[in-house]
């Protein structure tokens, strides 16, 4: 299954993915091609809708200590759905479809997730820091939310400048 990475300003990245239901080959077919796309864009998580899946499906792998991103850390998450949520954190974030962006986005800090795994076993995961920062990340993909739009209204405006002259320098090189 190729799959290819859908950009900023593509109208798909602000669909609303739909509940996973049917726990098939297929799903694990998306899930495992989900894990090659973002290891070979150097992503560290990645939501279905970005490889035109809208399915509540998301990844995430956080490198440990060593900048190691060992697949026992890999985290699937399928119908994740956050039920606590506190504290405050602010970490400069980046997304492979925003590339070459990175902004300063506020988050909580606590978060309680409950999910199914890729066999739709349910399970509830605490998170905190950087893993936290990631989950409600890509939950937001998952409702069509993109971290440039936690922008002030005044820092969007930078990023919209940037990224049009980001966009033509691309047109022109290539
Ligand atoms: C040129 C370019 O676009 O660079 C990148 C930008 C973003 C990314 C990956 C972003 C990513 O995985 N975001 C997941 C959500 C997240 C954001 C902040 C903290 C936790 C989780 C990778 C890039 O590629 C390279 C080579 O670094
Ligand atoms: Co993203």
């Amino acid at each position: 299954m190729k799959l290819n990475i859908v950009e900023y300003p593509n109208k798909k990245l602000r669909e609303i993915s739909k509940e996973v239901d049917k726990f098939d080959e297929k799903l694990h077919q998306l899930l495992d091609a989900m894990y090659d796309v973002m290891m070979n864009s150097n992503g560290i998580g990645l939501a279905a809708i970005q490889v035109s899946h809208a399915k509540r499906v998301l990844i995430i792998n956080i490198p440990d200590d060593d900048s190691e991103q060992s697949k026992e850390n890999l985290i699937e998450m399928i119908n994740p759905i956050i039920v606590n949520k506190d504290g405050e954190i602010v970490y400069q974030e980046g997304c492979l479809s925003v590339p070459s962006f990175y902004e300063d986005i506020s988050r909580y800090d606590n978060i309680t997730v409950n999910f199914q795994d890729r066999d739709a076993n349910t399970k509830t995961l605490d998170a905190c820091g950087l893993l936290s920062v990631a989950i409600q990340h890509e939950i937001d993909h998952l409702n069509g939310v993109l971290f440039i739009d936690k922008l002030s209204y005044s820092r969007r405006k930078k990023f919209e400048k940037e990224y049009k002259r980001m966009q033509k320098e691309k047109k022109i090189s290539k």
